[in-house]
Formats: structure tokens, C-alpha cells, sequence
């Protein structure tokens, strides 16, 4: 019986996928062989030597340790795409909380419950609604920093509003260009895009290049009275900056969905509790895609979206698998198969990748592995990984 352990509110749906004769799924899984999860966050808390992976039901993995877990030969996935929909709907939502007073407009119509008399409302309805007047998307350009799963829905959506687009997204992939209208405009540089752009809406990963890029600098570079959307992580924005900047006017919203006691307080920023990827549709999409990528590998050996691994799948042949992992340096594969042909065991198939400074390979061989034969694979120089699937 393989086991997971979960943490968060992972949707049924994709629980339902384990196999629940070959599958032991939940929250008290001491040695589970893999992890399952959303936001909660594994820095502080040692694994136990048993987890073999660890799926982030999410985009994001600014919660996992993954470089650690990397020579651990712990393989991270995520699911890339899977709620970026729900991302996208809700900026959607926030260029429209940032254009038109909703709330502010919301509370004041609150505020006249106890205005009885229908003459008196109808006039405190008339006379309150000046305050809340607000301008349109269309015509407006939207700064999209981050072209992936999310900018590229949300550039397109915003053309399709009658906005004008600009992107910026140095490290974008041909797979993530070919999702993107060829009306969005590239900018050669983040200060290019920010002091462009009426909305700036941020969608990129939080990494050490990445970290507080929203600092002074940019916000001195950002167009006057813009508004800045951040459903992406709350560590790309400098608070005390974005404080400045609402402050000196620069900026004249910020809308975002991770809240801290500072921002709460400033009446200039509407705040929502993480709640972009909060959707049925994407908490099941999410749930689906990590629990089949978890049972792929750890019934097949196979790396499909991994964070650190290379993605590497082998059909299944008629013979016995093993798997291992390896310092992407010179001669490992050859020793390993040298070990083999010495030991007499015949390969049936093999594939083999290599990412960054770690490779990884399936074999598929004609006998059953012995615990002898594991022994001797993971004592090869460099090979820190080697598992009998
Ligand atoms: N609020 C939420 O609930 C929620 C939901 C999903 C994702 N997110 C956040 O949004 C981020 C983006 O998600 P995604 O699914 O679009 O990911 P993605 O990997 O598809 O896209 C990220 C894009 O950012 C680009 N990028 C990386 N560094 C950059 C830089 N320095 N400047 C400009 N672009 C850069 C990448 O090239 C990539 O195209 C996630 O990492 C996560 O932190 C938040
Ligand atoms: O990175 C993500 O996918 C989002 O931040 C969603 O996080 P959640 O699954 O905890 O809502």
C-alpha cells in the first residue's frame, strides 16, 4: 500500500484519483511516500526519509524548500495552468474594484439602511454617488509583468475589454508566446512598462531576482495615478514603498491578495484573503493534475511537470524498472550500465535526461531487481536516488 499525506483542503476530485486498493490518502500518514498540498508551507518541518515527492496543487512553490529536497532526490511537482483561470477572472475583478468605487459605493448604501422615508434615500442615492464616479477599461492600457499560465490569459482578456496591453516577461517560453495575441506589446524593460501602463498587474513567480522588485526605484518609474494589481505573492511588492507611493499619490490603488496589518489599514488598498486560485473548478483542476502526476511517478518512475527534475516518461515495457537519479556529470549512466551487462541483465529500454546539475533515468530490464543489485546501483559515485518501481 502506497501512502500521501495531505495537507490543506485538497478537492475530492482529485483524492478520488488514488487507487483505493494500492492507495492509503490522508492528513496522518507518518512514512507516506509522497506529499500532497497547496499553500502550507514545508521550510520549518523536516520530511520523513520516506517521501519520495512532494506536489504542490498550485503554481507557486515558494512553500516547498525545493533546492533542498532536490539532492534529497525528492522530486517536486506543481501544476502549471491549473488555476490560472481563476487568477485571471479574479484581476478581472480588480481592474473593476480600481476603476469604479464599487466598495467604497457598496458601505455608503449600507450606511442609508435606516433611511426610511423612499423620497430621502432616493435623494441620498442621488447626492451620495458623485463621490463614487470612476473611469472605463477601455481605451486604458494594462502593464502585464509575467507572461506565463496567467499573464498571457489575462493580457488577452484585456484586449478583448479594448484595453491596450504591454508585456514584459524576459524569461518567457515559445510555449507560453504562442498562447499570447501578437496585439500585446512587448516592453524591453520593466521601466518601459511601468511608466506606460494605466494597471499594473504583476504575474511572476517569487524568486531571489524577483523578490521586492517593486521597490522605490519602480515605483518612481511608475506612470502617475496608476493602480497596481497583486494576485501573484505579497514578497514582490516593497510594503514600505507601495505605502510611499499611495501616499505621495504616485500610485492610487493597490489591489492584492495578501493582506498584511500596514495595507489593511491604508484606505487606497482593497484586499482579498489569497483567494485567486479559491475556485471549484480550480482547486479541482489542481487536485487532479498533482494526484495523476504523484501516481505516475510513484507507479511508473515517470516526471511529468517537476520544479527540479527533468521530465522524463517511458512507456512501460513487459520487463522490471528501476529508476534512478544522478550529479549530472560524465560516465554515471555508462558505470551503472557496465554494472548490468556484468551482472548479466538485459535492458529492454531506457530514457535518460539530464536539468541543470542532476540526470534521471528509467530502465527497464528483463529480471526482477534484487535488493543486491539496488545496493550496488546506489553505491555508483554521484548516483544519490535509485528506487525498484
Ligand atoms: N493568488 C493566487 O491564488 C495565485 C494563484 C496562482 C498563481 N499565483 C502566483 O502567480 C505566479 C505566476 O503563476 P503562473 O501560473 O502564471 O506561472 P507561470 O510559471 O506560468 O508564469 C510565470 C511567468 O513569469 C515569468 N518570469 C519569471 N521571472 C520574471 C521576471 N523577473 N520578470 C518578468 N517575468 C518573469 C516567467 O518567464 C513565466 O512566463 C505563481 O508563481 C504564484 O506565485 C497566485
Ligand atoms: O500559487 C498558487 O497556485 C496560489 O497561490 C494558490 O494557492 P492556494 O492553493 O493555497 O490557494
Amino acid at each position: 500500500m502506497k501512502t500521501i499525506r495531505t495537507y490543506n483542503n485538497i478537492a475530492a476530485k482529485g483524492l478520488n484519483k488514488f487507487p483505493q486498493d494500492s492507495y492509503r490518502v490522508s492528513a496522518d500518514e507518518a512514512e507516506p511516500d509522497a506529499v500532497l498540498l497547496r499553500s502550507h508551507k514545508l521550510h520549518t518541518e523536516a520530511l520523513p526519509k520516506s517521501v519520495l515527492a512532494v506536489a504542490r496543487a498550485g503554481a507557486g512553490v515558494n512553500n516547498i524548500p525545493v533546492t533542498d529536497y532536490t539532492h534529497q532526490g525528492i522530486v517536486v511537482f506543481n501544476t502549471p495552468g491549473a488555476n490560472a483561470n481563476a487568477v485571471k477572472e479574479l484581476v478581472l475583478a480588480s481592474l473593476l474594484l480600481g476603476s469604479r468605487g464599487v466598495t467604497q459605493s457598496m458601505n455608503y448604501v449600507k450606511s442609508l439602511a435606516d433611511v426610511n422615508d423612499p423620497h430621502e434615500l432616493h435623494k441620498k442615492v442621488e447626492a451620495g454617488k458623485k463621490q463614487y464616479g470612476g473611469c472605463e477599461l477601455e481605451g486604458k492600457t494594462l502593464g502585464v509583468v509575467g507572461l506565463g499560465a496567467i499573464g498571457a490569459k489575462v493580457a488577452n482578456l484585456a484586449l478583448s475589454l479594448g484595453m491596450k496591453v504591454i508585456g514584459y516577461d524576459p524569461k518567457l517560453s515559445v510555449e507560453a508566446a504562442w498562447r499570447l495575441s501578437s496585439n500585446v506589446k512587448k516592453a524591453d524593460n520593466l521601466n518601459a512598462l511601468l511608466s506606460r501602463s494605466d494597471y499594473v498587474t504583476l504575474h511572476v513567480p517569487v524568486v531571489e531576482a524577483t523578490k521586492e522588485f517593486m521597490n522605490d526605484d519602480a515605483f518612481a518609474a511608475i506612470k502617475q495615478g496608476a493602480k497596481l494589481i497583486n494576485l501573484a505573492r505579497g514578497e514582490l511588492v516593497e510594503e514600505n514603498a507601495v505605502l510611499a507611493a499611495l501616499e505621495s499619490g504616485k500610485l492610487s490603488a493597490y489591489i492584492a491578495d495578501f493582506p498584511s496589518q500596514n495595507l489593511i489599514k491604508n484606505d487606497n488598498v482593497i484586499l482579498f484573503p489569497h483567494l485567486g486560485a479559491s475556485t471549484v473548478e480550480a482547486e479541482e483542476n489542481c487536485a487532479v493534475m498533482g494526484a495523476e502526476q504523484l501516481i505516475d511517478f510513484l507507479d511508473n518512475g515517470n516526471i511529468t511537470n517537476s520544479v527540479n527534475f527533468p521530465a522524463v516518461s517511458m512507456e512501460r515495457t513487459s520487463g522490471y524498472r528501476i529508476t534512478f537519479a544522478n550529479d549530472n556529470v560524465p560516465k554515471v549512466l555508462g558505470v551503472v550500465l557496465n554494472l548490468l551487462a556484468d551482472l548479466n541483465i538485459n535492458v529492454l529500454d531506457m530514457v535518460n535526461k539530464s536539468r541543470d546539475d542532476i540526470a534521471y533515468t528509467i530502465l527497464d530490464i528483463e529480471q526482477r531487481p534484487t535488493a543486491d543489485l539496488i545496493q550496488k546501483i546506489s553505491s555508483v559515485e554521484h548516483v544519490f536516488h535509485v528506487r525498484s518501481v
